[in-house]
């Protein structure tokens, strides 16, 4: 079945939040205005004394921040209604979905304590069958918190009507790692510790805290990116191929090789990098530095840069580092996996050339890819020179919030995170958080604006 058989409901709780403006409308607008969710009925929901024209405003301005301004985006926005509840109180949420037709999605959008506490309040309300439910990234704030929230969840509806929103599984480019890998004899015999030194996964912004003190500073850059984000784009990259994309194939090889990753050397204090921009400048715009923003505890210490080298042990990667990072307010904006090969088992003697080893960039922003290939160069023919090899992916037809949204309508978990691969991701970060506690490892400066920390992992 997909979207467009049946009437469906899609409840947002947390409507006036930033993710909802943001990101979820207009990835749903596109996906609306491309006729992949029709019969949608999109009900808004929060504590804030919203009418049903305020919000139709709001869901028209961020339908048009992509570009949704068609005749069926139109007929969403003009049909949806905002509805103020605590989504924390059962009599609420039993009004919100009693207002509801046919078969219900009810999206999360809001702060990860208040998910949980809606989840509880929902099981004394009971949900009417087929009822979906979507989660927000952080899932939980450690393994066990994820573990509870999974068993919540699970007293409430199956695991397949589940889905646990990573956005980065929408991006296009991380889904091209798929053909790149599996759709061509090229690259995957190549993929593995027999050929590749290091693989770099690396997602550096230039945006700073952007006013979201409220949520952040209780997370932290590793919480934020690397729990999440970054180990789904690792999983890509080292899974072993699925026979289909069907949801189960493709979820068992990313759990697999994720239960097989953990710290390298399983040594937190020396593998793992932690730090907070001061003010400093990017481009023309003038940050603060983070501890000085409103809202923050600076004596929470909370990072806005973290980075961690992981080992995925199993036969085809024993041996090879994974460096994570991700950080806030970074000057060079850099976004992408790189994969760096060993060097060729020998050169001839007469060959002589650069030193540079030979490197696969997947960029998550701008959608590339590249390959540095040291290869004979024009002059002299004995002389080696690196040339680069690449080609731009196309924009993605939907957005990545448009393309997981399409998931969760169409009933089809494939680009959802599974339960017990939620918890294993707590796992795998939890002893840098653990050392990090300790104040094991420092705290760096790095001004906004510029590279990042000095003591870094990947220099
Ligand atoms: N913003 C982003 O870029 C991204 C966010 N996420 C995730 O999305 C989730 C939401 O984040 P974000 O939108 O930034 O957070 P915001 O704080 O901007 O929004 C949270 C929303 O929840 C509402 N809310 C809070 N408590 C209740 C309640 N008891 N009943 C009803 N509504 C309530 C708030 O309304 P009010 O303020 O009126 O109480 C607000 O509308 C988080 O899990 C975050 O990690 C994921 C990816 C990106
Ligand atoms: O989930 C998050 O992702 C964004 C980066 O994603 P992008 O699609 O906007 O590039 C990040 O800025 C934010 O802190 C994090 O919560």
């Amino acid at each position: 079945m997909t979207a467009t058989d049946t009437r469906q409901t899609l409840l947002i709780l947390g409507a006036s939040g930033d993710l909802t403006a943001r990101l979820l409308l207009p990835g749903l607008g596109r996906l609306v205005d491309t006729g992949g969710a029709e019969n949608l009925t999109l009900l808004g929901a929060g504590t804030d004394d919203w009418d049903d024209e305020r919000w139709r405003t709001r869901v028209r301005e961020s339908f048009a921040a992509l570009g949704a301004s068609g005749d069926r985006a139109e007929a969403v926005a003009a049909a949806s209604r905002y509805l103020r509840a605590d989504v924390t109180h059962g009599a609420d949420l039993r009004r919100l979905l009693d207002a509801c037709q046919g078969e219900i999605v009810v999206f999360f959008a809001l702060p990860p304590s208040v998910t949980a506490k809606a989840c509880a309040a929902m099981k004394d309300v009971g949900l009417p069958p087929r009822t979906r439910l979507v989660c927000e990234k952080p899932f939980g704030v450690d393994a066990d918190s994820a573990h509870a929230l999974n068993e919540l969840l699970n007293q409430l509806v199956p695991e397949g009507q589940i889905h646990r929103i990573d956005h980065f599984l929408g991006k296009s480019t991380v889904l091209n790692i798929l053909g790149l890998r599996f759709a061509n004899r090229i690259v995957e015999p190549l993929l593995s510790n027999v050929h590749v030194a290091s693989v770099d996964i690396v997602f550096d912004e230039d945006l700073g805290l952007e006013s979201r003190a409220g949520y952040y500073d209780g997370a932290g850059a590793l919480m934020d990116m690397v729990q999440s984000h970054l180990l789904q784009i690792l999983a890509l990259l080292t899974m072993d191929a699925p026979p289909s994309l069907a949801a189960h194939e493709f979820r068992d090889r990313k759990a697999q090789v994720l239960r097989a990753t953990r710290v390298w050397d399983d040594d937190p204090v020396d593998w793992s990098r932690r730090a907070r921009y001061t003010s400093g400048q990017i481009g023309d715009r003038l940050l603060p530095a983070y501890a000085d923003e409103p809202g923050v505890d600076p004596a929470r210490q909370t990072e806005t840069l973290a980075e961690m080298v992981v080992a995925v042990d199993t036969w085809r990667w024993a041996g090879v580092p994974f460096r994570l990072r991700s950080g806030k307010a970074v000057g060079s904006k850099r976004k992408e996996a790189v994969i760096t090969f060993k060097e060729p088992p020998r050169t001839p003697d007469g060959l002589t050339g650069p030193e540079q080893p030979d490197r696969l960039r997947i960029g998550f922003t701008p959608d590339r890819i590249d390959l540095d290939i040291n290869i004979n160069g024009p002059g002299d023919p004995f002389v080696l020179d690196p040339v680069t090899l690449g080609s731009e992916f196309g924009p993605g037809e939907l957005p990545p919030y448009g393309e997981v949204l399409r998931g969760v309508l169409d009933d089809d978990p494939t680009l959802s995170v599974r339960g017990d691969t939620a918890e294993t991701c707590w796992h795998i970060v939890e002893p840098v958080l653990a050392a990090w506690r300790t104040g094991a490892v420092p705290l760096q400066d790095y001004p906004a604006g510029s590279t990042g920390p000095k003591d870094s992992l990947l220099s």
